[in-house]
């Protein structure tokens, strides 16, 4: 196992007091694996990646569970050892392309620094190795792109700078959040298509996270679905897409424009988005879900199939369940 998160819970410090924002989040990736994190604004997918790295707010306390990388306890590393993983065994790339580069620097440079950096060659080689990524990033001419600064590029070329800085060492794992939203349709595409493409060819795993479950299905080979801090479904791509179990889930997917049956009109999720100073006791999705009973208000457990397509839903019905 690459990284293995168990019954992670992170509460944040501010002026309404202790806000828990993420409830036992289990979640694991396999060396060369592309999982997906999908999920509505504030679902906790951000929260949950940073953790990762420890990149979250001084406000943020670990409250339980566990995160290893490599059997390594991210947790209680040191903050030395944890910045020896960000960057050449953890690569990240994020949703706006200009927090990763320096805008008064040109590109070939930045790049050419990082490779240098986690390669440990010498100046000559980091810039031709430095050239070398911007092709694999397939820019059109790298070495024009290398005497560029940032601001002569569109976004969709930044995003790819972006990946050849987070795929340089090649890291063990990308974790990319968001990182094609602010980018138009077809720009989307290219560079998700380009992360897919990276990873099969180094063995880099990524963890991808979306809220678009489009996304998820053409680049996962599987996905967690969250919803209010915690996992409310997980499994292979095509188990939670086609054999969704969990109402949440389902409603993601009726609300996509290109939803499996197409006469069907297009739905919202009803109701109040999750908020964490609200928490139910019971379900996070029990004030907006069409199934909802009496036992919502319990904590429901996880229903696992052979699989190992797991869903916790009360209203679920799998071969056998198991206490969360
Ligand atoms: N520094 C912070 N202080 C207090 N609350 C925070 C902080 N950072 C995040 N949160 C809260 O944690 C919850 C989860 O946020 P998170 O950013 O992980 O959601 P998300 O699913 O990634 O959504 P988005 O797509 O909007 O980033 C939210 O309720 C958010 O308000």
């Amino acid at each position: 196992m690459l990284l293995e998160i168990s019954e992670l819970s992170v509460s944040f410090q501010s002026i309404y007091g202790t806000i828990p924002v993420l409830d036992r989040v289990s979640l694991a990736i396999h060396p060369g694996e592309i999982i997906g994190i999908v999920g509505e604004s504030g679902s906790g997918k951000s929260v949950t990646a940073q953790s990762v790295l420890r990149l979250l707010d001084r406000n943020a306390n670990y409250t339980g569970g566990s995160i290893r990388f490599r059997g390594h306890d991210i947790l209680s590393l040191k903050e030395r050892e944890i910045q020896a993983l960000r960057g050449k065994k953890i690569g990240m790339v994020f949703q706006e392309p200009m927090t990763a580069l320096n805008p008064t620097m040109r590109i070939g440079q930045q790049l050419a620094n990082v490779i240098r950096k986690h390669r440990g060659v010498s100046r000559t080689e980091a810039e031709r190795l430095a050239v070398e990524a911007l092709a694999a990033v397939q820019m059109k001419d790298p070495e024009k792109t290398f005497r560029q600064y940032p601001y002569e590029l569109s976004g969709g070329m930044r995003q790819r700078v972006v990946v050849a800085l987070a795929m340089s060492s090649p890291p063990e794992l990308l974790i990319a959040d968001e990182p094609t939203t602010a980018l138009d349709v077809t720009v989307q595409a290219e560079v998700l298509k380009l992360m897919k493409d990276l990873s099969a060819q180094t063995g880099t795993s990524v963890m991808l996270i979306t809220h678009d479950i489009g996304v998820v299905a053409d680049m996962c080979d599987r996905v967690y679905v969250m919803y209010g801090g915690t996992v409310v479904e997980s499994g292979k791509t095509a188990d939670v897409l086609h054999h969704s179990n969990h109402p949440y889930t389902r409603a993601l997917i009726e609300a996509l424009p290109e939803g499996k049956d197409k006469n069907k009109p297009l739905k919202i999720i009803e109701g109040e988005s999750f908020n964490a100073r609200k928490r139910p006791s019971g379900c996070a999705f029990l004030d907006r879900c069409p199934l909802r009973s009496a036992r919502c208000h319990h904590k429901p457990p996880f229903v696992i199939s052979a699989s190992g397509h797991r869903s916790a839903c009360w209203e679920v019905n799998v071969d056998h369940a198991v206490n969360q």
